[in-house]
C-alpha cells in the first residue's frame, strides 16, 4: 500500500453525504416517467382551479412512491400559487384529528389549538379558508393502511372527499399511497363511491434500473474512484433480492463509512458485505412496520418459537389477542403470501396432517425489527 492509499484523519470519501441520506430528493429520477406523467395528468385540473383527480399509488417498499409525490408537489407549488399540497405520514398521524392538524399547520404555519377543540371546528376553519382564498388542496396520505388499522380511514377520507357537499366551493383531492391494494380493505362504499382513484402502479425495479440509479448517487455522493463498477454490481445483486432501493443507498453509505474506518481511499468487497448485515434489516424492518398490530403479534409468537404447530400457535394467539380462528387463519395466510413464514403441512401429526409454521427470516432479525 502506498502512502497515497491511506486516508488522512480529516479526509473523507464523501463528496456530498446528503445525496446518500434517506430523505434526499434526487434531481435524476429515472424509470418512473409513466408514473410521474400519470400523477401530473391527475393533478393538472388543480392548476386551473378545479378539483384534481384522486390517485392511488401502489407498490412495494422503496420503489419511489413517496419521492414521486414529493417531486410533483414541489413542481406544483413552484408553479401554482393557488394550490396547496400536504403530505401526511399516516404512520405518525393516524387519527382524523392528527391528519387535519397536519393540514392546518401547512396552511397557517402554526399548530391548531389542541385541547378541547373538536375535529369539526378545525376542519371548518381549514375548508372555509380554502373556499375564501379559492385555493385547491391536495393531500397525500402516505401509508394510508395505518388509518385502516386505527379505524380512522373512513372518517378521514369521507371528510376530505365529501367536503364540497357541505362546503360548496371546497376543492380537495386525495392521493393514497399503499404497498398493496388489499391494504384498503377497510374503506366502505360511501368512501369508495367518491374516491374512485386513478391507479398508478410502482413495480419493483430491475437490476439495470437499480444500477442506473445507484451509479448516479455514487457520482454525486462519493469522490471519483471510491467504488469500482464490480462492487456496484455486487450492491445491485443485494438490492435485487428485495427490489428496495433504500437498501442500495444505505449500502453505499455504510460501505463508505466502513472504508473510512479502515483509513482506506476505496471501498472493498468486505466493506460492502459487512454493511449488508445492517442494510438488509432496513427492508425487513420497514416491511414489518407496515403490518397491522395482530399481524405483528402473530409474527412475534412464531419468531420466538422458531417453529410451531398451527394448533399450538392459534392457542397462544387467542390468549394474547382474544381474536378468533377466522382472523388467525387470515393472518397466517397473509404472512405466508407476504413471504414472512412457511406454513406447510407435514402429514406427520397424530390426527392426520399438521401445519408447521416457521419464519423465513432469522428469528433474531425479526424480533429486532419488532422491537423498534
Ligand atoms: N427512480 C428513482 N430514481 C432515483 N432515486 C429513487 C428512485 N426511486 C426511488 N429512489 C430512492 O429510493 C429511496 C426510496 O424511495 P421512496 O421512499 O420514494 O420509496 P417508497 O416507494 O415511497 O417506499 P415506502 O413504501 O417504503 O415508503 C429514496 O431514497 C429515493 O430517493
Amino acid at each position: 500500500m502506498t502512502g497515497n492509499d491511506i486516508l488522512l484523519w480529516d479526509e473523507t470519501l464523501f463528496k456530498d453525504p446528503s445525496v446518500l441520506e434517506p430523505d434526499y430528493l434526487p434531481d435524476y429520477f429515472p424509470h418512473r416517467e409513466s408514473q410521474l406523467n400519470a400523477l401530473k395528468f391527475a393533478l393538472k385540473p388543480a392548476l386551473r382551479g378545479m378539483r384534481p383527480l384522486n390517485c392511488l399509488l401502489v407498490g412495494p417498499p422503496g420503489t419511489g412512491k413517496t419521492s414521486a409525490v414529493m417531486k410533483i408537489f414541489r413542481e406544483v407549488e413552484a408553479h401554482a400559487p393557488g394550490v396547496v399540497t400536504v403530505k401526511v405520514n399516516c404512520q405518525i398521524d393516524s387519527t382524523r384529528f392528527a391528519v387535519i392538524s397536519r393540514i392546518y399547520r401547512k396552511l397557517f404555519g402554526i399548530s391548531p389549538p389542541n385541547s378541547g377543540v373538536a375535529f369539526r371546528k378545525i376542519f371548518e376553519t381549514v375548508v372555509n379558508f380554502l373556499v375564501s382564498s379559492e385555493k385547491v388542496l391536495i393531500v397525500a396520505l402516505d401509508d394510508l393502511n395505518y388509518l385502516c388499522y386505527e379505524g380512522h380511514a373512513n372518517e378521514v377520507m369521507y371528510s376530505l372527499l365529501r367536503a364540497h357537499e357541505q362546503y360548496p366551493g371546497a376543492k380537495i383531492g386525495v392521493i393514497g399511497i399503499v404497498n398493496d391494494a388489499s391494504d384498503l380493505y377497510c374503506l366502505d362504499s360511501r368512501v369508495n363511491s367518491v374516491f374512485l382513484p386513478e391507479d398508478i402502479p410502482f413495480p419493483r425495479y430491475g437490476s439495470a434500473e437499480i444500477l442506473d440509479i445507484l451509479k448516479d448517487r455514487t457520482k454525486y455522493g462519493f469522490y471519483p474512484k471510491v467504488i469500482s463498477d464490480e462492487l456496484l454490481e455486487l450492491i445491485v445483486s443485494y438490492v435485487e433480492r428485495t427490489g428496495d432501493l433504500r437498501v442500495g443507498i444505505d449500502l453505499l453509505k455504510r460501505s463508505g463509512f466502513n472504508a473510512e474506518r479502515r483509513g482506506s481511499r476505496t471501498i472493498s468487497s468486505e466493506d460492502v458485505e459487512k454493511a449488508y448485515e445492517a442494510s438488509k434489516l432496513l427492508h425487513l424492518c420497514r416491511s414489518i412496520s407496515l403490518l397491522s398490530d395482530p399481524e405483528k403479534r402473530l409474527l412475534e409468537l412464531i419468531a420466538r418459537k422458531g417453529e410451531i404447530q398451527a394448533g399450538e400457535l392459534y392457542k397462544a394467539f387467542r390468549e394474547l389477542t382474544q381474536l378468533g380462528y377466522t382472523r388467525f387463519y387470515g393472518i397466517v395466510n397473509r404472512l405466508q403470501v407476504l413471504n414472512y413464514i412457511d406454513a406447510d403441512f407435514t402429514g406427520k401429526g397424530q390426527r392426520g396432517r399438521t401445519r408447521i409454521i416457521k419464519t423465513k427470516f432469522e428469528a433474531e432479525d425479526v424480533l429486532n425489527c419488532l422491537e423498534k
